[in-house]
Parts: C-alpha cells; sequence; structure tokens
C-alpha cells in the first residue's frame, strides 16, 4: 500500500471530487460516517461526547460527526473553537445541518475553555492534514488542557497539532489522543516511534477516494499489507527436493553466545532453507548439534569466536553472518576476508554490522546490490552517525541504501525496509512482545532462507520481517507479550506460513 504526502491526500480528494461525480459535501459525510462508525463500536451512548471542531474541513468532519452521533443518541456538546467567522464552505454547510438541540458552545478566548474531567470523551477535530504552522495560542492551550484533562480523545485523521509527513516544530502543541481514525491511507507520522504518545492506536477508514488516483500517485514510501505480501510466497514443486530450496551459510555465535547461533539456525530452517550449514567456535560445537540436529555443523579454529571462512565457500547460496559474533580483532579479519572474496548475497546482523560500521575500509569492500542490513536503531546509527529524529533516520535510511546500494530492515516497531533505488517499506506486523533478545536473531535466520531460496533481495526482506511479526502477532494469542520469547516466535513462524498461504478470503 502506498503512504501519500498531505498534499496528494488533498489532490486525491480534488480528484475523486472531480472525477467521480461525488460532491466535496458528500465526501466529507463519507468521512464523517466511517468515523461515526468506529466510534460507535467503541463507545457506548451513555457516554457525553466533546466535540472540539477547528476552522476547516476538520473541523466540518467534527461537525458532520456530531451530528450523526446526536441521531445515534449520544449526548454531544460541540464546541466552535478560534476564528470560525470565514471557514470553509463544507464546514458552513455542516454547520447549518447542526440539528436543534445541539447548538454549539463559541471558545474565542482562553478564559472560555470548558473545563474537562477526566471520564470525557473529547472527539478532536480542530485540524487535520490542512495545518500549515505550529500550533499556538488558543489552540495550543485548549491542546494542553484537553492533553492534561486524562478525558479520552479520538482524533479525527490526525491528531491536532502533528505534521502529517514532516516534522513538527518544537514551539507546537500536539494532541495526546487515545486513538487516531484516518480517512483512506494512513501518514508517515503515524509510523514513526517518536510520535506514538500523539497518534495512541490508529485506524484507516476507507472513504472511497479515487483507486485509479492511489495507483498512479507517484512515491517512494510504502506501507506492507498482507495482500502486498502475500502474492509473494512461492509454491512448492511437488517433485522438489532439498536442492531447490538452498544451501545457506551461517557465520554466527562466539564464547557465550552460542544461542543466537542456534535461535538463527532454527529461524532458518522454519524458513524453509534446503540445506543448512552453520560454523561455530569449537565451543558451540555440541551445542549446535545437539540443539539443531537439521543443521550441518562446522568449527572454526577458534574455541570462542570466528576467526577463518570455512573452505568451499562458493557452495553456499547465501550467507547470513553476526547474531552472537563478538568483534575481536581475528573476527574482523575474517569478515574482510569475506567482503573480499565472496559474491554471496549476504545477510549481515549485529556484531557483523558493529564491526564493518567501524571500518571505512570494510565499508568500501561491500559487494553491491548483494547485502542485506538488518540492523536495530543503535546499530544502525554505528553506519551512519548520530541521526536528531525519526525524519533524520529515514533520510539517512535512503542515503545509505542509495550509496552502498544494499538493502537496510530498520527493525523497530514497524521495521523500515530502505531498498537500493531510494523506496521504503513499513512494516505492519509485530508487538511488543519481540523486546526481547534473541528475536532480532530470528529475523536474520528467516530472511537468509528466504535469499536462499531465490526470492530476490527485496522480496525476502520484505516477506521475511512481514513473516517474522506475523510469527509473534500469531503467538500473542498462545503466550502473550510479557512471556514472549524469541523461540516462540520460531515456534510461530509454521502457523504465519500457513496463515500467508492461505486464499485470501
Ligand atoms: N473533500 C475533502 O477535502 C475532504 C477533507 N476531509 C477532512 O479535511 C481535512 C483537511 O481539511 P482542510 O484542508 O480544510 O484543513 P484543516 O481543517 O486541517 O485545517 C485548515 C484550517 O486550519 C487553519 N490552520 C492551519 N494551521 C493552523 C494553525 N497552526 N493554527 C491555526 N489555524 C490553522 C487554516 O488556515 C485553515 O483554516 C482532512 O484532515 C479531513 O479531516 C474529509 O472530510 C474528507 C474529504
Ligand atoms: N514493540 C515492538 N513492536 C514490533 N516489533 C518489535 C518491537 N520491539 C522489537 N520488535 C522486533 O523485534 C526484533 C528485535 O531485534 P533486535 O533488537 O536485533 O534484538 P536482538 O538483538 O536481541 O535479537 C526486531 O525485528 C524488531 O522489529
Ligand atoms: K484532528
Amino acid at each position: 500500500m502506498k503512504l501519500l504526502t498531505a498534499a496528494q491526500t488533498r489532490e486525491a480528494d480534488a480528484y475523486t471530487i472531480n472525477e467521480e461525480g461525488i460532491s466535496s459535501i458528500d465526501l466529507m459525510e463519507r468521512a464523517a460516517k466511517a468515523f461515526t462508525c468506529w466510534f460507535e463500536n467503541k463507545f457506548q451512548p451513555s457516554e457525553q461526547v466533546h466535540v472540539f471542531c477547528g476552522p476547516g474541513n476538520n473541523g466540518g468532519d467534527g461537525l458532520a460527526a456530531a451530528r450523526l452521533l446526536h441521531e445515534r443518541k449520544y449526548s454531544v456538546h460541540v464546541y466552535l473553537v478560534g476564528d470560525t467567522s470565514n471557514p470553509s464552505e463544507d464546514f458552513k454547510t455542516n454547520l447549518e445541518r447542526l440539528p436543534q438541540g445541539l447548538e454549539p458552545t463559541r471558545v474565542e478566548q482562553e478564559n472560555s475553555l470548558p473545563a474537562l474531567n477526566g471520564k470525557a470523551c473529547v472527539v478532536d477535530a480542530l485540524f487535520g492534514t490542512g495545518l500549515n504552522r505550529p500550533v499556538t495560542g488558543l489552540y495550543a492551550a485548549l491542546i494542553r488542557l484537553l492533553n492534561e484533562s486524562g478525558a479520552t480523545v479520538s482524533s479525527i485523521d490526525m491528531p491536532s497539532g502533528l505534521y502529517p509527513d514532516s516534522q513538527t516544530p518544537e514551539e507546537g502543541a500536539i494532541i495526546k489522543a487515545n486513538y487516531t481514525i484516518s480517512f483512506e491511507l494512513p501518514k508517515l507520522a503515524f509510523l514513526l516511534p517518536q510520535h506514538e504518545e500523539y497518534v495512541g492506536e490508529w485506524h484507516v477508514v476507507p472513504i472511497g477516494l479515487s483507486q485509479q488516483f492511489v495507483a498512479d500517485a507517484k512515491t517512494n514510501l510504502y506501507v506492507t499489507t498482507q495482500s502486498d505480501i502475500q502474492h509473494l510466497l512461492k509454491p512448492r514443486k511437488k517433485f522438489s527436493h532439498k536442492g531447490l530450496y538452498g544451501h545457506a551459510l551461517l557465520l554466527c555465535g562466539g564464547y557465550g553466545k552460542i544461542g543466537a547461533a542456534v535461535l538463527s539456525a532454527r529461524a532458518c530452517l522454519r524458513g524453509g532453507i534446503g540445506l543448512l550449514t552453520v560454523q561455530v567456535p569449537q565451543a558451540g560445537y555440541t551445542i549446535l548439534q545437539t540443539a539443531v540436529p537439521e543443521a550441518m555443523t562446522l568449527t572454526d579454529k577458534n574455541r570462542k569466536h570466528l576467526s577463518e571462512l570455512p573452505k568451499e565457500i562458493d557452495k553456499y547460496d547465501v550467507i547470513g553472518i553476526g547474531p552472537g559474533l563478538g568483534t575481536e580483532r581475528v573476527t574482523k579479519t575474517a569478515i574482510g576476508q569475506l567482503l573480499a572474496t565472496a559474491s554471496h548475497p549476504m545477510v549481515i546482523d549485529a556484531d557483523a554490522i558493529n564491526i564493518i560500521a567501524s571500518s571505512d575500509k570494510l565499508k568500501m569492500q561491500l559487494p553491491r546490490n548483494k547485502v542485506i542490513f538488518t540492523p536495530h536503531p543503535k546499530e544502525f546509527e554505528r553506519l551512519v552517525g548520530k541521526v536528531k529524529n525519526d525524519y533524520d533516520r529515514l533520510q539517512h535510511l535512503r542515503e545509505f541504501c542509495l550509496e552502498y546500494q544494499c538493502y537496510v530492515t530498520l527493525k523497530g516497531s514497524h521495521t523500515a525496509i530502505g531498498t537500493p533505488e531510494g523506496k521504503v517499506y513499513f512494516n505492519t506486523t509485530g508487538n511488543s512482545g519481540m523486546a526481547t533478545g534473541g528475536t532480532g536473531d530470528v529475523l536474520t535466520g528467516v530472511i537468509t532462507a528466504l535469499a536462499g531460496q531465490q526470492y530476490s533481495l527485496e522480496e525476502a526482506c520484505l516477506l521475511g520481517v512481514y513473516l517474522h511479526g506475523l510469527a509473534a502477532d500469531l503467538a500473542l494469542h498462545a503466550v502473550g507479550e510479557v512471556a514472549m520469547t524469541a523461540s516462540d516466535v520460531i515456534d510461530f513462524l509454521p502457523k504465519a506460513l500457513l496463515h500467508l498461504s492461505q486464499p485470501r478470503p
């Protein structure tokens, strides 16, 4: 699914109105109905609902929603905030449509702000995608009041005050919504961790914007949904054999962290690899052979650390390297040899990232269009330097992928996958149960397995990250967030694959 900017969303509104024969006011009615429908499922009519409307079309949505909720027997209070003497046409129409008994209260000065308690149910319709400057003055005072009241806030389209696709200036006040109900498509701001406290739980509701416009719109930002991912999965042939599904080499594990190699190896097997060889330091031999009997195990001459590459390295289809390695000098030398000689697709994680990040020489040796990095935000900063905020991080992601012609899965709640062409895909699966040691090692195993099975590197990233999060989402029902471990994520990979391979309803 594409992510559009606020400017593109406005164009989509206009295109839908011009080309699909729907009037602007009817489109607003659709939007208000979609919001109301969500609201009715969430809150009972016994709630006192306070709807705060700004001067634009977001305020117009608020007025229409207030009318619809009033018709559905909610007890509604409407507030017109600030200077609404020059409102949008659709705002005006919806103001006129307010029924008797729903007279709005005008809030024009800070001393006329209403008193609200923590039990209040608030609809925030102050500003949406038309916000064009930081929110200050009366609006900011109201936003502060709402944020401090403890009221439950549902924002229409955007939390008021938050810029949809660029950094909100520091001086601007922003609503801290419990829920944000966005029309047609999510906004980039929703996917960035720095906005969690403003956006709250977000939902997208369709309002029938032109699909033709969306299909033609130019963007390099995407959100991966199940329908985007499902068709990537390749069915197996009846007369297939293990030789068709790739031979992966994992270079993982160091003394005290052989478990990382076990997790990556088990995940790689569950990801469908045909054959798996794992090279571990001598200390890991018995552990690996016992914990993962399906994998062939090679031992390094070094007892504790990776220090050499296996012979016949060309026979492998893909190499996954990093989890649990440590950053010993001998390991750095081995990684240097790997980058200088191997032409395999490579999945580079954890300490292998840290080692490469510490050396410009190693960075220069990275083969083009062969490498997938899987850093968490700290490891990413080691690669690119300190970042200022989440937008800056995204900019660095694009630049790094372009400069090194590589893929990067920048891990997080919405893992962002950067490609050498400058595209960024945000993942939509996963949950905070995954915030536990070892889940990243599992991801390395899964992506390595997919890259070994002839998926393109972009497909391996998209499918791997989606499956990894989906496995954790399915595990949620069995073990919950708190108790979830990396092994649970591996155990639910089969269910995730089954889930994805079922035909869509
Ligand atoms: N036909 C359409 O265009 C549709 C628009 N919809 C709604 O319309 C919204 C966009 O509406 P608008 O483009 O009118 O914009 P908004 O309603 O988001 O805000 C624009 C108004 O706020 C003022 N403003 C902006 N920033 C301000 C600030 N910091 N302080 C004080 N005033 C400020 C502007 O001068 C203008 O009057 C969407 O978010 C959505 O809620 C929906 O009804 C769907 C259809
Ligand atoms: N709150 C969250 N929501 C969704 N996914 C998460 C969350 N926290 C962590 N994850 C996922 O868990 C994994 C953690 O990886 P990483 O930090 O490398 O862990 P480790 O190094 O311990 O294996 C990543 O894939 C990340 O996207
Ligand atoms: K809003």
